[in-house]
């Protein structure tokens, strides 16, 4: 391990803050400092030390690294205090720091010197030293490094195991292209159970996609759509346990509803995905805001299946695009395909004559966004589907991680907005579960899509019980017993902050007779698809994972999810234990806390952000507020998340709601 010494000059260095020019700079005497004005500062600056020795503790960092970091970082700060304090000198001084770093923007932010080391100032950069200082002691995971493993061909994705049909889904459908540019969507009764809706077994209906679009009614008047403000009903969304729909109901249904029930296998739409399928059959550009598990996917494979030509979505993970053409090939007939940067020249070329060619049979193209940014050729081959009209449009998923503040940001992803710009009539339909209302505006700047149609629906997720517990000395055997005691059999995911503790956590269960496998990108890609297939399948009840387990993860019943180590983020928390209760069944997300572990996100953080300054700030200042959410003591966790996304939500809606979070439940009633 290195010593704190080294870390710090390695440290301070890369910041533009040479060691020669250290030992040419010493710090200033304190004989030049006079009069009570000198004494009041010394004042300060013991005030300020004693308050960033407490944020260090308060982040859960060692006491004495604390100390000596600290006694390391005020002599590197000391070094600049005479140009600070020195008329005239300041400006040269000034001018000699490299543009951007930490010690420009501390020495020229100071008039009268007292604000010279505060934990406003280099609070951040004290607990980056420090986690410099226990880098090595973790692997943390990087989600990146997932996508550097080959996808394989179309083939080669296809699972053995088919998808279980969906309950209630008696009436097939499917689609396809024909040789005159047109898709039809053919609904055929698979069994005689059908005959109580009208249809007879293996009778064909044709909904045949016109060669003009059709005209959708306008719903651009709404403006900003919500399903949760007053007056807002919508009448399309019904709860999805109801009745498979007659045969009359069928034939008076629009093609948007018809196909979902006959092609998706839907009942009813969730809150807004009507409105949001209507809306890109309109060809409007639209931004889809909806909890975790709310059915974003539908909003944009419903219309793709229904206009001509194909759907280009951009979405960041190769293994979320892999569960996506499974489900679309495999168990919806939809004929979808991707491109991505990891498949063999060959693969790809075949994908690219597909798409050149007259009339592409695959109605949606999934791409990661490094095949978009700064790919000509790529570019090229969509101007070819446009010139023949066969650019239906572009689909942003996960869209958070196009702006930087959000918490999955994806550099690519910045350079979506180059869609805009050259394909300016092709709608454009950004998707996610979690954007404040700063990423919102930065995600609508970014893609260029200012006026898109924003459909929006309540973020919480009513079934889900939030709730913390003090994590314990012995946090193995507490979690071991909490499985045992309330979820015992069921199907549940434990969260860990690195790969290490990953493997420790996933050992100590399965010697406890838990049926339990771990999941993080250090894994072979043929490791990760067994874990996830084992837990998906029920063989494994428990999956210990990184962050590397997330988007994409869509297992209807699973009943719990624990945080062994608190997330980097709200927003992360908040994706992470959305992969609970899809079934819409009461499941419960609990984090295991303690200061300390605060410590380690700060570090993984370090590792991740690098000494991007100001990317370290944003990360450093959205993991404040999920320690916030963790020492909330009284207050309703989920008026906490909520509000934490824009949402106003009133506090009694969580203490008489199907699953109050531990505040409420303990709460006396404030009704
Ligand atoms: N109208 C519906 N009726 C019944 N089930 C539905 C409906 N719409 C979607 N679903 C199901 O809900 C589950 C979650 O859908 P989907 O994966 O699209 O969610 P998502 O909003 O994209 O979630 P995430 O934020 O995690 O990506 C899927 O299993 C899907 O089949
Ligand atoms: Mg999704």
């Amino acid at each position: 391990m290195p010593k704190l010494d080294e870390v710090l000059d390695a440290w301070s260095d890369t910041l533009g803050f040479p060691a020669d020019n250290r030992a040419a700079c010493p710090r200033q005497p304190s004989s030049l400092r006079t009069g009570s004005w000198a004494g009041a500062a010394e004042r300060e600056m013991e005030v300020e030390r004693a308050r960033l020795l407490s944020l260090a503790y308060e982040f859960g960092f060692d006491e004495d690294a604390a100390n000596q970091g600290l006694d390391r970082l005020l002599d590197l700060y000391g070094e600049t205090l005479p140009y600070h304090f020195l008329p005239g000198i300041q400006s040269e001084r000034a001018n000699s720091i490299p543009p951007n770093s930490k010690f420009e923007l501390f020495i020229l932010s100071g008039e009268d010197g007292t604000d010279f080391v505060t934990v406003e100032h280099c609070g951040d950069d004290f607990l980056a030293a420090l986690a410099d200082f226990n880098q090595d002691k973790e692997d943390w995971d990087d989600l990146q490094a997932i996508e550097t493993e080959a996808c394989g061909a179309l083939s080669d994705i296809f699972i053995d195991t088919i998808p279980d049909e969906k309950e209630g889904n008696k009436i097939a459908g499917r689609v396809f292209s024909s040789n005159d540019n047109h898709s039809r969507l053919e609904v055929i009764s698979q069994n005689d159970c059908n005959l109580s809706s009208g249809f007879k077994r293996n009778e064909v209906h044709t909904i045949e996609q016109p060669s003009k679009p059709r005209v959708y009614e306008d719903i651009s008047n709404y403006g900003e759509v919500s399903s949760n403000v007053p007056g807002g009903i919508d009448l399309h969304a019904v709860q999805d346990g109801c009745e498979t729909p007659s045969y009359e109901q069928l034939q008076s249904m629009d093609d948007i509803s018809l196909a979902n029930v006959v092609v998706f296998g839907n009942k009813t739409f969730r809150a807004l995905q009507y409105q949001a399928c209507k809306a890109a059959m309109q060809k409007k550009d639209c931004f889809v805001l909806m909890p975790t598990g709310g059915g974003k996917s539908l909003c944009y494979q419903l219309p793709a299946i229904l206009h001509l030509g194909v759907t280009v979505v951009v979405c960041p993970l190769l293994s979320l695009i892999q569960d996506q053409i499974t489900t679309l090939n495999v168990k919806y007939a939809i004929p979808a395909t991707f491109l991505n940067s990891q498949q063999t020249a060959s693969q790809a070329s075949a994908v690219i004559q597909e798409l050149r060619s007259c009339n592409p049979s695959c109605k949606l193209l999934y791409v990661t966004p490094e095949r978009i940014a700064g790919n000509p050729s790529f570019m090229d081959t969509l101007q070819c589907l446009h010139q023949k009209e066969l650019l239906a449009s572009f689909v942003i998923d996960e869209a958070h991680c196009v702006s930087q503040w959000g918490h999955d940001f994806r550099a690519d992803y910045r350079g979506l907005g180059c869609l805009k710009q050259n394909f300016p009539r092709v709608p454009i339909m950004a998707l996610t579960a979690t954007a404040t209302q700063p990423v919102r505006q930065d995600i609508l700047d970014t893609l260029r899509i200012r006026n898109a149609l924003v459909l929006e629906t309540s973020f919480d997720r009513p079934n889900l019980k939030y709730e913390v517990i003090l994590k314990s000395k012995d946090s193995l055997k507490q979690l071991n017993q909490l499985i045992k005691d309330r979820f015992s059999n069921m199907s549940g995911i434990v969260y860990c902050l690195s790969k290490s503790e990953c493997v420790e956590v996933s050992k100590y269960l399965t010697k406890c007779k838990i049926k339990t496998v771990h999941y993080h990108a250090g894994l072979a890609a043929h490791q990760r698809v067994a874990a996830q297939r084992k837990w998906q399948t029920g063989e494994a009840k428990v999956v210990c994972a990184t962050i590397a387990f997330g988007m994409g993860i869509d297992k209807a019943d699973v009943r719990f999810i624990i945080h062994h180590t608190l997330s980097k983020s709200i927003e992360s928390y908040y994706q992470e234990s959305g992969r609970a209760g899809r079934d819409n069944l009461p499941a419960t997300c609990i984090i295991f806390y303690q200061k300390k572990d605060f410590s380690r996100v700060v570090c993984m953080l370090r590792n991740g952000e690098g000494s991007k300054r100001e990317r370290f700030k944003t990360a450093m200042d959205q993991a404040k507020k999920m320690q916030g959410y963790c020492e909330l003591k009284k207050e309703c966790r989920r008026q906490t998340l909520l509000s934490h996304f824009g949402e106003a939500f009133n506090r009694n809606g969580c203490i008489t709601g199907p699953s109050p979070c531990d505040n409420c439940s303990n709460s006396e009633q404030l009704i």
